[in-house]
């Protein structure tokens, strides 16, 4: 079942259009990650799922029902975490969360279970002191709880991990990862490398519309560049193998950085033997023979570009 589906969306501000014939649905239990250059209108789609913002044209489903702008019933599925949440730095994380139960609703009792389970996943069980003191990846954390405090069906991360440092990212691409077995997590970002370690499924913003979409891994298989990487000892003896590369029949181009060669080939498992064996007659040493795997920055130029 898809969570979200969100069908041929028009915005136009004025009349600059931001997206265009906007079209791509997100199946339950995934993260997809939406990506796109900073301005291709990622928060406009995420106000817009969340009704905040009216779409010139085109419909939005959350759960199988109609997003209507200015009306928040179809919110109730969706927990919402911004790039820098705030909160009552006079509170603790206990304090914030009761709160946060009260207001939406819950009971005491189911409020305070909710949080026996949900400070522990998120790093800080018995953690007393107010918020104010937090770092910033420690209130990222506290706000992943409120968003689960809920239990919603759709999880929206909108650059929930751009202000972070690498420990705290990680941290925080970790625990979405363990929340998608509770939910379903919509996470947007212009941090590719962040969208490669945790993202089953991907959208690339790109002039209004996907220039991408679908499965990760399927993706990279079909922007795969067949391609290897040889790490001399140094630039002249990198020199050398460019020059005995440039005369072999199934190389398709081949480019130096420094003590590094980079091969463009058909069928790299085999032909690849043959590299070895120049590599070997001509007595060139090697530090390090790898077959490149695309990057989802490279995918992204390409389709960009
Ligand atoms: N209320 C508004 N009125 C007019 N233009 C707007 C409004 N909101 C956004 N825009 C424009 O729409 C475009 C998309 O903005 P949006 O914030 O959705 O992009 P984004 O992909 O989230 O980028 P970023 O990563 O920089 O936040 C930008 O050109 C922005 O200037």
């Amino acid at each position: 079942m898809n969570i979200l589906e969100v069908r041929h969306i028009q915005k136009n501000f004025g009349k600059h259009p931001v997206l265009n014939d906007l079209s791509f649905s997100v199946p339950e239990h995934s993260i997809f990650g939406l990506i796109g250059k900073n301005g291709a209108g990622k928060t406009t789609a995420m106000k817009m799922i969340m009704g905040f913002l009216k779409p010139t044209g085109g419909e939005i489903r959350v759960c199988g029902e109609n997003v209507a702008y200015g009306n928040t019933a179809t919110n109730r599925f969706i927990g919402y975490l911004p790039d820098v949440p705030e909160f009552y730095g006079y509170m603790s994380a206990k304090e914030y969360l009761m709160m946060c139960g009260r207001i939406t609703g819950l009971k005491r009792l189911q409020t305070s279970k909710r949080i026996q389970e949900l400070l522990p996943l998120v790093g800080l069980d018995g953690i007393k002191r107010r918020i104010h003191s937090f770092s910033r990846g420690m209130k990222q954390r506290l706000g992943i709880a409120q968003t689960l405090l809920n239990k919603p069906k759709l999880l929206i991360c909108d650059e929930a991990t751009s202000a972070l440092d690498p420990k705290g990212r990680k941290e925080i691409l970790d625990l979405l990862s363990v929340a998608a077995d509770q939910t379903t997590v919509m996470f947007s970002t212009h941090i590719l490398s962040d969208v490669e370690r945790i993202c089953d499924s991907i959208g690339l913003l790109h002039e209004g519309k996907l220039a991408l979409h679908g499965k990760l891994s399927e993706i990279k298989n079909t922007y795969r560049k067949e391609a290897v990487r040889i790490e001399t000892l140094n630039e002249a003896q990198a020199r050398r193998l460019l020059e005995h590369l440039h005369a072999l029949s199934f190389i398709q181009s081949v480019e130096r950085s420094q003590n590094a060669v980079t091969v463009q080939l058909h069928d790299p498992q085999k032909n690849g033997l043959k590299i070895i064996d120049v590599l070997s007659d001509e007595q060139i040493p090697i530090m390090n023979y790898e077959l490149l795997e695309p990057s989802l920055e490279n995918v992204f130029l390409d389709v960009i570009k």
